[in-house]
């Protein structure tokens, strides 16, 4: 039998990624763009020849890693994926690949988000990548955010309508839904289901885990809402990701600017500034 080997171009064409044409893009991911591009320009610079920058999962991190790859400056960085996405992406591009077993500490990372509040909490998981992206988030100095401006929110939960997303070890999936509902009656859980021509059954996440919606309406509390559910057993993580980011780029639809809020430190605290 003739085996014949594909060569890494192939292996490379076979992956369906996305085009990110500029011309081609709807308004929506020309605000991706927009907010990654300036993010990766202004956040990694050449300094970091030596450097491990963590990338985060999602539609809008893609743009951030064709920047990357765009800026040969860059191209020494190892960079540490939060996602069989982005591993694959970053092996794409022909990045330098990481790993958080061996990289404990990150100089930065970038991630998207499916909702960010006036202090910079968000909502993540949205793409059901949560746990890995926090994973590497937590090992991270610095926490970049980016999105189109429609993920801008004064509450988390009032603009993205889909719920938390919430791992779950597939076994504790009655308890965990029993649990919740048992603490917020008001909350709808839901597990969520793969696109039936793709895959009967729930989405499963690359943790081998499943994920559960929850809508409860705008949060007004979110580190306790994040930390009650953590609690449960069977609980992996819970998407949201609450005084971690430290700057957040937002890309306009009509336009070309790109909004930038972050913090800076007053008194014992800090406040978000709004550029
Ligand atoms: O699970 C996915 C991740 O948390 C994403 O970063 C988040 O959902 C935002 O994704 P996108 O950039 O596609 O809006």
């Amino acid at each position: 039998m003739l085996l014949i080997r594909p060569s890494s171009s192939l292996l490379r064409h076979a992956i369906a990624f996305r085009s990110l044409a500029t011309h081609s893009l709807s308004k929506a991911e020309r605000g991706k763009q927009l907010a990654a591009y300036r993010a990766v320009d202004e956040m990694l610079d050449s300094s970091l020849e030596k450097g491990i920058i963590g990338l985060g999962s999602g539609s809008t991190i893609e743009h951030a890693i064709e920047r990357i790859h765009q800026r040969k400056d860059l191209h020494s960085v190892v960079y540490v994926p939060t996602s069989f996405q982005t591993k694959r992406l970053i092996l794409h591009y022909n990045l330098r690949l990481g790993n958080i077993d061996q990289y404990t500490s990150v100089d930065l990372t970038i991630d998207g988000a499916d909702e960010v509040d006036a202090n910079l909490n968000a909502i993540k998981g949205g793409g059901a990548c949560l746990f890995q992206e926090r994973l590497v988030a937590q090992a991270s100095k610095k926490f970049v955010l980016i999105a189109d401006e429609r993920k801008k929110s004064d509450k988390l939960g009032s603009k993205y309508l889909r719920g938390i997303p919430i791992e779950i070890v597939p076994m504790a999936l009655q308890t965990v839904l029993f649990n919740i509902q048992n603490m917020w009656e008001n909350a709808t859980v839901r597990l969520r289901m793969a696109t039936p021509t793709d895959k009967a059954g729930p989405v499963v996440t690359d943790n081998g885990n499943l994920i559960l919606d929850c809508q409860m309406g705008p949060i007004d509390d979110p580190v306790n809402v994040y930390r009650d559910i953590k609690l449960l057993t069977g609980v992996v993580d819970v998407g949201l990701f609450c005084n971690m980011a430290e700057v957040a780029y937002f890309g306009g639809l009509e336009d070309e600017k790109v909004d930038i809020w972050y913090k800076q430190k007053s008194g014992k605290g800090s406040t978000v500034v709004r550029s």
